[in-house]
């Protein structure tokens, strides 16, 4: 087989799937459109028949105007003596084509369900395929890809399901047309379906051409997400590092690329419709000179012959045009099914355990035993190796290092976010595997350096934690991280809405709400990662005393550089390239001279920062 037989049957096969799918999630929805399609094709039919009869008085002079019925089985079954009264046949007329249009009616309804079912149903399931995947299949995305398929691949998947329908509309109503020429002229109808047939086999070319276009949108469309998600996500710093222009430049050539395509597609594409008129003209003559020379046919059989076939053509066209649309939005439709095996097949096991099987117990300690991990492919670059240390319960570790030593690799796992490439997490001296690692995460509360806010009211972003909690344990979270204050000052406090990821609010004031937030979550382990990097002294001091007062309360982990966030700790983790070089309590690491410890709080004591705070 050929290349391109086999990159055709593959489309065919992709294009049945993806009809296979929008039947199966319409249900019984889809085949009660194609009923009302199939009968409104009918009637629409039948109402054209009587044209025939009615075309016969033309010309007539006797003004008897009995409708001589044409004499086949059919009619002389149905009206036996063959001729029926003017009245009768328009009456019937209108009756057929007021039918017709209530069929229509409700095929559009049925037909826009069908449509909307499929497309949420798509839409719901890459959204949860995405909740549901590992955190570690993040840290290898791009996020632009993510929105870019939840909203612009969707919309093209949109495009390809509503041309999908209309297709198999239009042939339903081929169908029902050939039918009704089937009576007047079985010989002419073949002639007329095989010209129809040669002209869609002469246009596969240009179908394949808009395949091809698909997937160069799809990639277009890629870039122009990423240039823009880029551009907002960094405008202050692209503002701030006078870059605006670059992302200009980088939109402006990816639009010009964009517009070449196109246009490049329309001038192919407009060749096909060139070709489609030109052979349809030729179709008809060669149809209407057989019809007249060779077989004889009357005069009104060939007006309404002529009317079918006038109204067949260009839903010929339709069928191109709708054949093209479907073939260039596939592409999304596949690039969706491919993310979406990607999200399934890095499902984190344990689905749905998170809130089953009561609490996990944290009575004596969590503990790391030789764990190593490595993001990638590459067991090779771990970037944490034979980590061996313990949290114990109630009581506060610090964990120090330089930038990029792993801090933050070991808080995810700690977290329950990434799973040890190698070795155990042990929670009071049970395993956390793929079983319990959901429930786990539900026990533990993370406040990391980049705060999360949403654009919403302060009510609403600490609820996010604890959804049931009322405006006193808001208030009492609040008081813990140092934040009451502030909020109570602003006029609408609670409902004081925060701004797109907390911009009116303050570097520091945000971090504040995170880390009540946090609190509100009564979490048997809490993690600071670099949690209070943006506040100053006064207010880290405060906040490291709440901290302290928290010890016995619940386990407690702090990744910090500052000498107040570590200061209260009970036990110190040294971590250096990835690995473990000093444990110990903070007293006496403290005095050890030369300890790794007591060499990062001389460095680290800035002069802005009072020795004794904590
Ligand atoms: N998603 C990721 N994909 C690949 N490598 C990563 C990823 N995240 C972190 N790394 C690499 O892992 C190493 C450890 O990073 P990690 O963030 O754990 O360090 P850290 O000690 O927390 O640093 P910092 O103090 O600067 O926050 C670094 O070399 C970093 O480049």
């Amino acid at each position: 087989m050929s290349k391109s037989s086999i990159l055709r049957l593959s489309l065919f096969r992709e294009i049945a799937a993806f009809g296979a799918a929008i039947a199966q999630i319409g249900g019984r929805r889809a085949w009660t459109a194609l009923i009302f399609l199939i009968l409104g094709s009918l009637t629409e039919g039948i109402s054209i028949l009587l044209l025939i009869p009615l075309l016969h008085l033309v010309g007539r002079s006797d003004q008897d105007f009995a409708v001589k019925l044409p004499n086949n089985d059919l009619v002389r079954w149905l009206v036996p003596d063959g001729t029926l009264q003017l009245t009768t046949v328009l009456c019937a007329l209108v009756g057929l084509v007021a039918v017709q249009a209530a069929f229509n009616r409700f095929k559009s309804v049925y037909m826009a369900k069908l449509l909307f079912d499929f497309i949420n149903r798509v839409r719901m399931n890459l959204f949860e395929s995405i909740g549901k995947a590992r955190w570690g299949v993040f840290t290898r995305m791009r996020s632009s890809d993510l929105d870019h398929a939840l909203t612009g691949d969707i919309d093209r998947v949109q495009g390809a399901a509503f041309s999908l329908l209309m297709l198999v509309q239009i042939a339903v109503l081929l169908a029902g047309y050939l039918l009704i020429s089937m009576f007047i002229s079985p010989v002419m109808t073949l002639f007329a379906v095989v010209i129809g047939i040669l002209m869609f086999v002469a246009l596969q070319p240009f179908r394949m051409r808009a395949t091809a276009f698909g997937r160069v949108l799809t990639a277009n469309r890629q870039d122009q997400y990423r240039t823009v998600s880029e551009f907002l996500g960094g405008i202050k710093v692209a503002k701030s590092l006078n870059v605006e222009a670059s992302y200009f430049a980088q939109l402006q050539s990816t639009l010009e690329k964009m517009k070449a395509d196109n246009v490049d597609y329309v001038r192919n594409s407009t060749i096909g419709t060139a070709v489609f008129q030109v052979a349809s003209v030729v179709g008809l003559s060669l149809f209407i000179y057989v019809a007249l020379v060779r077989f004889n046919l009357s005069l009104a059989e060939i007006v309404v012959l002529l009317l079918v076939f006038m109204r067949i053509a260009p839903r010929f066209m339709d069928m191109q045009t709708q054949a093209q649309q479907v073939l260039i939005n596939m592409p999304a439709y596949t690039a969706m099914r491919s993310l979406q095996a990607r999200f399934d097949a890095e499902r984190e096991p344990g689905d749905g355990a998170a809130g089953e099987g009561g609490k996990l117990s944290l009575a004596t300690g969590l503990n790391l035993r030789d764990v190593s991990f490595f993001y990638g492919d590459d067991p090779a670059k771990s970037v944490v190796t034979g980590i061996t240390f313990g949290l114990p319960a109630g009581k506060v570790t610090a964990l120090i290092g330089p930038s990029g030593s792993g801090k933050s690799t070991i808080a995810d796992i700690l977290l329950g976010l990434l799973e040890p490439t190698t070795g155990k997490m042990l929670l009071d001296g049970v395993e956390i595997d793929a079983i319990n690692r959901r429930r786990w995460r539900g026990q533990v509360a993370y406040v990391p350096q980049d705060v999360f806010l949403m654009h919403d009211t302060i009510a609403a972003n600490l609820r996010l934690a604890a959804p049931r909690a009322s405006d006193d344990d808001l208030w009492t979270a609040l008081h813990q991280a140092h934040a009451g204050e502030f909020v109570e000052r602003l006029d609408l406090g609670l409902e004081t809405v925060v701004g797109d990821r907390g911009v009116r609010l303050s570097g520091g004031e945000r971090q504040r709400i995170a880390l009540a937030r946090a609190l509100l979550r009564k979490p048997s382990l809490l993690i600071l990662d670099e949690a209070t990097s943006a506040l100053d002294w006064q207010n880290q001091s405060l906040i490291a005393r709440s901290i302290d007062g928290l010890r016995g309360t619940m386990t407690i982990l702090t990744i910090a550089h500052r000498p107040s966030m570590i200061a209260f700790a009970d036990w110190v983790v040294a971590i250096e390239n990835g690995r473990i070089v000093e444990v110990g309590q903070y007293q006496r690491l403290k005095e050890k001279a030369g300890s790794r410890l007591s060499r990062m709080l001389s460095s680290e004591q800035s002069e802005t920062e009072p020795a004794n705070v904590a």
